[in-house]
């Protein structure tokens, strides 16, 4: 494809375009402690094709032009990485490109977060099984059964697989697919010493859903440092 052919794909001047909002997205994210020195971000997938940033760049200065678009469904899933546009810029995509992947064709979602937020790290090394899990708080209510379903009731535990992390980002592919197969009600992946990969239906549900589980991170951790329990059996 013409170079301007393929930067009318990320030429709007809606600002609700991903390629717009991506950058927007990413500011604000930044302001979070979510995507601080380069790492975690967020890619949006509206219909067939999806939208990536760009890697180990400052997450929050990212522009437009800088994004990469792919087809979905990719037209093989052996063969190499197909693009519809790419960067001008000498730029990769996102090493978390098959991480977001996995959210999109084991849960149709629009959208996948990525944060390196210290509140998800705190919380995998105070969990130090295979599962964070949490009780009885209001936020529980702003998260979906595996990220895409029903909201949980506040009655419901809210329970997030923990994987291992590993040297090289895109090696967590396949951990991160087999904990969404084997807890398909969860609606993110937290990773070990490193952060937490949720997802959405859309931009906005997999943000605010982010939001939720940051809060329940955060004050899961605190509960526990508190010497508070984190489950109750029974309430009030
Ligand atoms: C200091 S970032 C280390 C790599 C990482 O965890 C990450 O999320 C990288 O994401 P990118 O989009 O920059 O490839
Ligand atoms: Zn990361």
């Amino acid at each position: 494809m013409a170079s301007s052919d393929s930067d009318a794909l990320v030429t709007s001047s809606d600002p609700l375009h991903p390629a717009n909002l991506i950058p927007e997205l990413c500011r604000g994210f930044y302001h979070l402690g979510w995507v601080t020195g380069t790492g975690g971000g967020i890619s949006i997938r509206q219909g067939d094709k999806v939208y990536i940033a760009p890697s180990g760049v400052q997450k929050e200065r990212i522009h437009p032009t800088h994004m990469f678009v792919l087809p979905y469904p990719q037209p093989s899933p052996h063969a190499d990485r197909v693009f519809l546009r790419r960067p001008a810029q000498n730029l990769k995509e996102s090493a978390c490109t098959p991480l977001f992947w996995n959210a999109f064709e084991l849960r149709d979602a629009g959208s996948c977060i990525h944060t390196h937020s210290q509140h998800a790290v705190m919380a995998t090394l105070l969990w130090p099984e295979k599962e964070f899990r949490i009780s009885h708080q209001e936020m529980i209510k702003g998260v979906r059964i595996g990220g895409t379903g029903r909201a949980l009731s506040f009655l419901d535990t809210l329970v997030v697989p923990i994987i291992e992390n590993t040297p090289n980002e895109e090696d967590l592919r396949e951990s991160m697919h087999e904990a969404m197969v084997k807890y398909p009600d969860a609606a993110g992946v937290l990773v070990r010493r490193h952060g937490v990969y949720v997802w959405g239906s859309d931009w906005e549900k997999a943000k605010a859903q982010t939001e939720c589980l940051d809060y329940l991170f955060e004050v899961g951790v605190k509960m526990k440092l508190a010497g508070l329990p984190t489950i109750l059996e029974s309430y009030p």
